[in-house]
């Protein structure tokens, strides 16, 4: 797929960032959660949303079972259907923190380059990424949605973990091991994060 710009004129609006930002009270960035299936992304987005709402923090949960149904639903899991679908996921993150949200994106997003090209879209500490470790076999056992079963039968083709690649990240700025912590400890440790770096 080729993408231009040419012949397109950027315009900028009238209430700026920094505008939504004053009017909201707290700064907007991308907590991006990524992790094998079943390592606990949208479990964790979705208690974190709570408390950061309850908060008074404005913020949006985008997962890749929700995108995958309508912006996505032309995408599969090949890695170049995988990359467009994180490419396009980027864009509405970067949409959603210049419109003033805490974006709490939770895709498995399997390849370093990917996340690294998201990471790029966003200025210096607005980007969070946030590594969702748990065991391979932990997250088989788990099978939240039955899909492990189905892969290792072979009836899912390119499925993380059995028959496609994850890729660790290297340099996350958070990494919650599942396995080892309640989700109340994830969300005290990325809420204490965000207090220490001044987000919220
Ligand atoms: N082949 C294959 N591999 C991985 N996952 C699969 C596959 N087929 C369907 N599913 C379901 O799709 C969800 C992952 O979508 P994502 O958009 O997060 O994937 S990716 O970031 O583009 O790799 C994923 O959701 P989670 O379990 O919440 O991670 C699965 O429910
Ligand atoms: N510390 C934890 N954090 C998140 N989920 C956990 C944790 N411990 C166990 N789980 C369980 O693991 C499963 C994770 O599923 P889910 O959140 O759908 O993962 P993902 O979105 O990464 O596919 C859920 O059944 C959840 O109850």
């Amino acid at each position: 797929m080729e993408y231009t710009s040419q012949n397109i004129v950027y315009h900028d609006n009238r209430v700026t960032r920094a505008d939504r930002h004053q009017l909201n009270q707290h700064k907007s960035f991308v907590l991006w959660l990524t992790g094998l299936s079943g390592s606990g992304k949208s479990t964790v987005s979705v208690e974190l949303e709570k408390v950061l709402h309850d908060r008074g923090v404005r913020s949006y949960v985008i997962d890749g079972d929700n995108l995958r149904h309508g912006l996505n639903a032309d995408l599969g899991f090949k890695p170049e259907d995988r990359k467009e679908n994180i490419r396009r996921v980027g864009e509405v993150s970067k949409l959603f923190v210049d419109a003033g949200l805490v974006v709490l994106a939770a895709f498995i997003s399997p390849y370093t380059e990917d996340r690294e090209n998201v990471r790029n879209l966003f200025e210096p500490g607005e980007f969070v990424e946030i590594f969702v470790k748990c065991p391979v076999e932990v997250c088989i056992k788990r099978d939240p949605k039955g899909l492990y079963e189905k892969a290792i039968r072979g009836e899912i083709t390119n499925f993380t973990g059995i028959s496609a690649p994850y890729e660790e990240p290297v340099n996350p700025e958070l990494i919650l091991d599942t396995n080892k912590n309640s989700f109340h400890d994830c969300i005290n440790i990325v809420v204490d994060y965000l207090l220490i770096k001044n987000l919220i």
